[in-house]
């Protein structure tokens, strides 16, 4: 049907620039790639430790999140220095406020991380 046609190829091209969103995020941001080398190490010492079901759901929520705060913290970056592009308290403000989103999803990574690994690593002990 024609407007099957339309559905699909609307979401096609919506995937399309969000896959290209996350790509210059990887591209532009130090921060989104450390993020990106922390996940796969925790997926290998996930692996290797043999994290339960419930153990995975947690660890992949809390890095998704760390990584969505990550994208949202660039847009606004992006997004002030287009609009305000002059120094500015308000935007430095909104700018602190965005990074300290990803600083408070990170702390909660961290200790969602040591809540499931460290018992297991001390085990091996
Ligand atoms: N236009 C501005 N006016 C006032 N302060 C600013 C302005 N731009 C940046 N800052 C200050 O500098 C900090 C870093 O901002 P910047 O845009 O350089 O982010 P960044 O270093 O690229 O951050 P990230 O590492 O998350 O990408 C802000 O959190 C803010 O405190």
């Amino acid at each position: 049907m024609a407007s099957d046609y339309q559905e699909n190829k609307k979401n096609r091209i919506g995937v399309y620039y969000a896959a290209n969103g996350v790509r210059h995020a990887l591209e532009t941001e130090i921060n989104m790639r450390v993020h990106i080398i922390i996940m796969l190490m925790v997926v290998l010492f996930g692996f290797i430790l043999g994290v339960s079901k419930l153990e995975w759901v947690s660890l992949l929520i809390t890095i998704g999140m760390v990584l969505t705060a990550e994208m949202f913290n660039t847009a606004v970056e992006h997004i002030m220095d287009y609009l305000a592009p002059e120094r500015n308290e308000a935007v430095g403000r909104i700018k602190d406020l965005t990074a300290g989103a990803v600083l408070v999803t990170s702390v909660i990574a961290l200790l969602v991380g040591i809540i499931i690994f460290l018992p297991k690593i001390i085990v091996m002990f």
